[in-house]
Formats: C-alpha cells, sequence, structure tokens
C-alpha cells in the first residue's frame, strides 16, 4: 500500500536483492526484507506523495498522472521508464517544479515545490536543480568552459573552482574547454550538458532522454559518467528513459503505466528491464 511502507534503499547502499529482482510497488519490500541498517537512513531527495496530473477537463480530460507516490533516495541514480503515454515526461517535469499538479504534494529536501509560487520555482531549478535534456541546450556562440559555468554565473554563485576542474575531468573534457558546441561531437556535447548540471552541485540532476541523440558508443560514454557521478561525487540522478541498456546503468528502474508506478527493479539488468516493460505491454 503506498504510504504505509517505508520507502526502500533511501541511503546509498543497495538493498541485497538479486539483480533484475523485481518488487511489487514503490514502497514494498524484497522477500525476506533489507538487510539491518548501519545508519537510519537518510531522508529521500525527492518525493511525490499521491500527485495526480490532469489535462484539459470535462469529456477532453487527460488524466496524465493517477496517483503517484514515490520517493528518490540521495546518491542513488533512478530511471524512469513505461509505455509511450504513461506519464514518465509529466511525472518528471511535475518533480522538477516545471509543471504543476493537479493534486499531491512533491517536496525537494525540506521545500514543498507544489506550495510555491513561480518566482520560488524559478529560483529553485536555477539553485537546487540540475537538467540534462536529449537536445543538449548548449549556447552555441559559447565555449564548453563558458557553458559549463552559465548556469552559476545567471545565479550569482561563486565558482568552487578546484570542483570544476574535478568535473572537468570526470567528464573528460580537459582538451576541449575551448571548443564551442560545433566543434564537438554530439557525446562530448552531451557530456558538457552533463558537466554544466554538476558543476552547480544540485539536490537533484533530471535527465530526460539524454542519450536520445547519441549513437550506442556515445551515449555509453554519458551514461558511464553519469554513474560515476552518483558513485563518485554522491550525485543523485533521476533519468526518463526508453531505452533497456540505459536504464540498466540505474540503481533502481521505477516503472509507470497509465500514469501510476506498477512494478519497480533494483540493480537491473537490460533483460529484466525489457522482460518487465513487455509484462507492462510498452
Ligand atoms: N500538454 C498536454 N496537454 C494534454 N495532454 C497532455 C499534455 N502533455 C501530456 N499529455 C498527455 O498525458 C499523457 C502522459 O504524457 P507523457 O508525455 O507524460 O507520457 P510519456 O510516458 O512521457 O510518453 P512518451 O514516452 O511518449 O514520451 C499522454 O496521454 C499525453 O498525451
Amino acid at each position: 500500500m503506498p504510504g504505509t511502507a517505508r520507502i526502500p534503499s533511501v541511503s546509498g547502499e543497495q538493498p541485497s536483492l538479486a539483480e533484475g529482482a523485481t518488487v511489487t510497488s514503490a514502497y514494498a519490500s524484497p522477500p525476506g526484507g533489507y538487510p539491518p541498517a548501519a545508519a537510519p537512513p537518510a531522508p529521500p531527495a525527492v518525493v511525490a506523495t499521491e500527485v495526480s496530473k490532469v489535462y484539459g477537463s470535462g469529456d477532453a480530460a487527460v488524466h496524465a498522472l493517477r496517483g503517484v507516490s514515490v520517493g528518490f533516495a540521495r546518491g542513488v541514480f533512478t530511471a524512469i521508464m513505461g509505455p509511450s503515454g504513461s506519464g514518465k515526461s509529466t511525472l518528471m517535469h511535475c518533480l522538477a517544479g516545471l509543471d504543476t499538479v493537479s493534486g499531491g504534494q512533491v517536496r525537494l529536501g525540506d521545500s514543498e515545490i507544489t506550495r510555491m509560487s513561480d518566482k520560488q520555482l524559478t529560483l529553485l531549478r536555477r539553485n537546487r536543480i540540475g537538467f540534462i535534456f536529449q537536445a543538449f541546450n548548449l549556447l552555441p556562440t559559447l565555449t564548453a568552459e563558458q557553458n559549463i559555468k552559465l548556469p552559476l554565473e545567471l545565479a550569482g554563485r561563486a565558482l568552487d573552482q578546484r570542483w570544476f576542474e574535478q568535473v572537468v575531468e570526470v567528464v573528460g573534457l580537459r582538451d576541449r574547454l575551448n571548443h564551442r558546441p560545433s566543434e564537438l561531437s554530439g557525446g562530448q556535447q552531451q557530456r558538457v550538458a552533463c558537466a554544466r548540471a554538476l558543476v552547480a552541485r544540485p539536490e537533484v540532476i533530471f535527465a530526460d532522454e539524454p542519450t536520445g541523440n547519441l549513437d550506442s558508443r556515445a551515449g555509453a560514454e554519458v551514461l558511464g559518467f553519469l554513474r560515476g557521478s552518483v558513485r563518485e561525487m554522491g550525485q543523485t540522478i533521476v533519468m526518463v528513459t526508453h531505452d533497456p541498456v540505459a536504464a540498466s546503468y540505474a540503481d533502481r528502474v521505477v516503472f509507470l503505466r497509465d500514469g501510476m508506478v506498477v512494478t519497480e527493479l533494483t540493480r537491473p539488468t537490460p533483460d529484466a528491464v525489457l522482460d518487465t516493460l513487455k509484462r507492462l505491454g510498452a
């Protein structure tokens, strides 16, 4: 029952499930339960509680989300999957304060974002959330370095030069910092976008089909980098994807169907993700 049991895996440690194990709901415990926790679990980075979203009204109403309750643990890489039209993008937009909810609550850390004004949401997105989009969204006239630093400059925040160096090292862009986007491959452009999201140390990064425009090799590089940022930097990432291989880089996959969370996988394999999608009719 959503809302009554605890959210699994809220600390960085993964529960000891077999690879590709399925649990029946976002809140259910695996068979045998979790091992005893060494420390009290950290509160999740983002929590949606009974979130609903209706587009339009009357006969034309579309119920895109129907009471979604799901938590996203800190320092964990979570993928959101489901058939086309199941509500993935809508959920991500509601979690990131890019769209309003029709009912329910979204919390980012201590803040209830579903109560915020437009101005507060703008500041929240600027200061506390990172975004990576399918279309890279880099400014063509700026170099890679300028693109990476831009959000901090816009927010009037000081750059931590050591952190910048570390991020640049991890994404492997050291010798490309003075290149403009048109002088970079798609994979390199997306790595610039990843660095831009990471350098501000956001509480959570939302990635919307980050490998959708990349070939499989460049996609693997970007996913490997995202995975590394979770492992080495403790970043929290929530990624929407259609690709079972991309989802297998995540610690956890949450599946939607018809606007509801229907199941999830922990330590997913591509085959387990594919099997689950087939069962959901994707
Ligand atoms: N602005 C909108 N106005 C009306 N209906 C919308 C709007 N945005 C989304 N929808 C509807 O809400 C439902 C969920 O859409 P959403 O884009 O969240 O699904 P999705 O799982 O991300 O789909 P896809 O995998 O095809 O991108 C769909 O039925 C869609 O047609």
